[in-house]
């Protein structure tokens, strides 16, 4: 078929040339049945999942008990990001550095061109124009997907702000406004007559993106990250490179403003590993009496320097892509508020006989489920019913804890920023840094487990720099220099102070230390007092730790060994880090700023001393 005679090309809501030729390129290489741009509109939602449902992709929920919301199970093979198939296939291999995969872009664009060949027969091909961050962003942050799955449709109009008002957007006064193009294909033609598989996908994926060309093309996967390009791909490693080029940062990071029971207001930015907690903390309940925390984003901001030196963070998605398992009443009361209002879809979490969503951590499990492999389960059984990287994904807006500024523009001024991992020994509760070069050092060798929310092994520690390892869309080295340069273009004493957390210590019979979720407001508080100057701390070797009395324990639950045991600096351990973080710099090789090795010397030294 030539693209003219397929159905739907000519009925294109805009005049940009430039989104008109890619739709009408790709439906030449890629054949869909028809075409159709994507609206945005609720009715668009209705038909979209009505379709998704009679297809078997959706279950759709009890009324009752989840409005307007659906259960869909992956095909077990398709279920998190797959770090080994994304590449950032930059022009020079030292642009992509040591810790991406790369290939070069001609090379890698003769492979998926016939990838894509006639991927899309027998499907609809969706054109989706969206915008990251607000609509009425003096540059409003423009994408466009083409993909051929109906699921990516419904968790984009979750995820994005899509459909007509962005596309309104791409011309402004006449004028063509650039956008980020995403080509997405499951890859699984669909021959004439044949039955539909319910998550169709394929063996072989590529995450690709091309950060000269601000391109991405994804294949293979409709899952989360793999597949809403807006999100990881989009927000994360294409807007990297351009935040590297224009001065600003893009990061892996939640946005919260905290209040204090006088007033004070302040906003924190958060850096934690994929299922580390930054959802929670974004949504934090907090503990002490009088405090309150709203949430901003949880899991992307764009950090620019404002006109009076400090830094501005925005969110650029619409809704959560959180992790289900350990999501309760107790540990996250406004995820759970937020998802019962409805609107939500709910990916590879079990399903109960009356129409209800179940999941590991979210209470008493009933005498039977479906579980995510859409198998009988019982709680007799060894298999869990929920998938780990199981997620609920809800609009923000119905999220009672939003902040009042989390579309604004502008962005949020920020106090500080925390860096954390998920680590059994090590790393401390909390250590305040020594000043920003220290603090970028500390986010340089952050180390954490892996978890779930990518395939591979699990509870492996490894060097996550900023969380930004699976994100950084350059090279390493150069996003550390960038960070310190960001650093020396604001002002001074206006920069967010810089922290490293971790929740996660366990103690000799592996509990954990300390309590977690909204008793963390305690480090919080603590972090806040140092910025104000009236909480003390203790100067280790690694940067500057709360003595217990500092922190507020009042109501808390929990032994002083514990608390110790939380806040203790083992210089043993600390010295057993330092031939990791050297072998980490020397994997990031020539890149490497001198300062992170001078802070290293430093480290090594306090260590010694
Ligand atoms: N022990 C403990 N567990 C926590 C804490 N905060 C979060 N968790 C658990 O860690 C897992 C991941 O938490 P999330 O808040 O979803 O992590 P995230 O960083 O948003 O993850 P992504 O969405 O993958 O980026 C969940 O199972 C949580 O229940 C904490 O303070 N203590
Ligand atoms: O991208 C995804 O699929 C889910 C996510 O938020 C992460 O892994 O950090
Ligand atoms: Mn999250």
């Amino acid at each position: 078929m030539t693209a003219t005679t397929i159905p739907g090309l000519d009925s294109a809501p805009t005049t940009h040339q430039g989104l008109l030729t890619w739709v009408r390129e790709t439906a030449e290489l890629t054949q869909p049945a028809r075409i159709e741009w994507v609206d945005g509109s609720p009715e668009e939602w209705t038909r979209i999942t009505d379709l998704l449902v009679d297809n078997g992709t959706f279950v759709r929920l009890n009324d009752a008990k989840k409005p307007n919301s659906f259960w869909c199970a992956s095909d077990p093979t398709d279920v998190a990001r797959v770090e080994d198939r994304t590449f950032i296939c930059s022009r020079d291999p030292k642009d992509a550095g040591a810790t991406n995969n790369w290939m070069d872009p001609d090379d890698m664009k003769a492979i998926m061109v016939e990838r894509f060949r006639d991927s899309m027969r027998g499907r609809t091909m969706y054109v989706l124009p969206y915008c990251m961050g607000p609509l009425d962003a003096d540059e409003p942050m423009l994408g466009a997907e083409i993909t051929d799955s109906a699921y990516v449709v419904a968790s984009m109009h979750i995820m994005t702000r899509l459909g007509s008002k962005a596309l309104e957007l791409f011309t402004k006064d006449g004028v063509e406004q650039t956008f980020v193009p995403g080509l997405h294909s499951i890859g699984a033609p669909l021959e004439a007559g044949a039955k539909d598989a319910a998550w169709p996908c394929n063996d072989t994926k590529y995450i690709v993106h091309f950060p000269e060309e601000r391109l991405i093309w994804s294949y293979g996967s409709g899952y989360g990250g793999n597949a809403l390009l807006g999100k990881k791909c989009y927000s994360l490693r294409i807007a990297s490179v351009k935040a590297r080029d224009e001065g600003w940062l893009a990061e892996h990071m939640l946005i919260a403003k905290v209040t204090s029971p006088e007033g004070v207001e302040k906003y924190i930015a958060a850096a934690f590993p994929s299922a580390c907690g930054k959802t929670n903390l974004a949504m934090l309940e907090p503990t002490l009496p009088g405090w309150k925390v709203e949430t901003i984003g949880d899991d992307i901001a764009w950090i620019r320097i404002g006109e009076d030196g400090r830094f501005y963070a925005v969110n650029p998605e619409n809704g959560f892509f959180g992790v289900a398992p350990g999501t309760d009443y107790h540990t996250n009361p406004n995820a759970m508020r937020t998802i019962e209002k409805g609107g939500s879809i709910f990916t590879n979490v079990a399903l109960t006989d009356d129409g209800d969503i179940w999941w590991e951590g979210i209470g008493e499990a009933p005498d039977h489920l479906t579980s995510w492999k859409q198998q009988d389960w019982s709680p007799e059984g060894s298999e869990l019913a929920a998938h780990p990287n199981s997620r609920y994904c809800t609009p923000i807006h119905q999220c009672d804890t939003r902040a009042p500024e989390w579309d604004d523009p502008k962005g949020v001024p920020l106090d500080a920023i925390f860096f954390g991992g998920r680590r059994r020994d090590t790393v401390p509760l909390v250590t305040e840094a020594r000043d920003w070069q220290h603090g970028v050092f500390m986010g340089a060798t952050l180390s954490s487990e892996t978890t779930a929310a990518a395939t591979g092994a699990v509870g492996v520690v490894r060097r996550d720099p900023m969380a930004m390892l699976p994100f950084i869309g350059y090279n390493a080295g150069d996003y550390f220099a960038h960070w310190i340069a960001t650093g020396k273009g604001a002002d001074a004493d206006k920069l967010p102070k810089i922290f490293y957390v971790n929740w996660f210590r366990r103690d000799e019979n592996g509990a954990f230390t300390w309590p977690g979720f909204g008793e963390n407001i305690r480090v919080i508080k603590w972090a806040l007092e140092r910025i104000a100057g009236t909480a003390a701390a203790v100067d280790t070797p690694i940067g500057r730790v709360p003595t217990p009395e500092a922190i507020d324990t009042d109501g808390l639950d929990m032994s002083d060994e514990h608390l110790r045991a939380s806040l203790a600096v083992d210089v043993e351990e600390w010295r057993a880090e330092l031939p990791l973080i050297e072998e980490w710099f020397d994997k990031i090789g020539a890149a490497l700023p001198s300062t992170m090795r001078d802070e290293l010397a430093a480290l090594r030294q306090r260590l010694d001393g």
